[in-house]
């Protein structure tokens, strides 16, 4: 896992963005682009920065492929508040990410089943899409990942879960009152996330701190959903000062940030 830290939101967000451009060069080897998309105010800055990637020719997203992350149940996926909606505003409109190519769970159907099977067949549009190659993450004050809450299976596929209390309250500020926040959602599992190429989490802000901590320096645990980060091969974590203030190892991570060049491995 690498953890860099920026000074400033704005950094923050150049940070990540660099990242995601990299790990799709990577996993990706450049053309048409399949990334795992996330909601919520963490990465804002980091699609702003891939607008700026596209106006300056350094990425282009028009063949692009994007999975959601999560969905709520219960609310269409027309309606403002849905994760597609606001996906659409957030990554479509902003980096140009074609609708067409925007891949969402399946949050409304006549009977459990159809939401369970839809899930299923989400998993596997994700594989035969070839895979996400770059998950954006960002992450819960309660620790976790997509809409996975404390308890999660480690190894879980997309499915219907039950938000958290703490998750509700803490996404209320979207809705009119705690009472029309959904209670349920379709998450892809941490099992699905694990299997991105590259992940790139980014957390910001003295709320999330907590939750940093135990997820980078914690025990690997279904307690903290975000620590599963430590059993991928090529994990992110990009932070602010207040969201990294909780970690201990921090004069290692920025030793390690230098990056592995001849110059920096002083072999010679
Ligand atoms: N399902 C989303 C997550 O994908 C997101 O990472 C998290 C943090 O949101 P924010 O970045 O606004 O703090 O909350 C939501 O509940």
């Amino acid at each position: 896992m690498r953890v860099l830290i920026g000074s400033s939101a704005e950094h923050v967000a150049r940070i990540a963005a660099d990242n995601v451009l990299a790990g799709l060069a990577h996993h990706g080897h450049g053309k048409n682009p399949v990334l795992g998309v996330a909601t919520g105010s963490s990465p804002l800055g980091l699609y702003r920065e891939l607008r700026v990637a596209v106006a300056e020719g350094r990425a282009d997203f028009s063949n692009a492929q994007g999975f959601a992350l999560d969905e709520y149940i219960g609310i269409p996926d027309t309606h403002e508040l849905s994760y597609r909606q606001t996906l659409i505003t957030e990554v479509c409109n902003t980096f140009g990410l074609p609708v067409s190519g925007l891949h969402t769970p399946r949050g409304m159907a006549d009977s459990v089943e159809e939401i369970e099977a839809a899930a299923h067949a989400y998993d596997q549009a994700i594989k035969a899409s070839g895979g996400v190659q770059v998950q954006i993450l960002g992450i819960g004050s309660n620790g976790h990942v997509g809409f996975n809450e404390p308890g999660s299976a480690l190894r879980s596929r997309t499915r219907i879960k039950r938000l958290a209390a703490q998750t509700r309250i803490d996404n209320a500020r979207f809705f009119d009152g705690i009472e029309h926040v959904p209670t349920h959602c379709v998450t892809q599992g941490l099992g699905t996330v694990l299997e991105a190429g590259r992940l790139v989490l980014v957390a910001t802000g003295e709320a999330k701190a907590e939750a940093v901590a135990l997820a980078v320096e914690g025990p690997l645990s279904a307690s903290c959903p975000g620590s599963v980060l430590q059993l991928h091969q090529d994990a992110v974590v990009v932070l602010d000062e207040a969201a990294a203030a909780g970690l201990k190892k921090r004069a290692y991570y920025d030793d390690a940030a230098e990056g592995i060049s001849l110059e920096n491995l002083r072999v010679h």
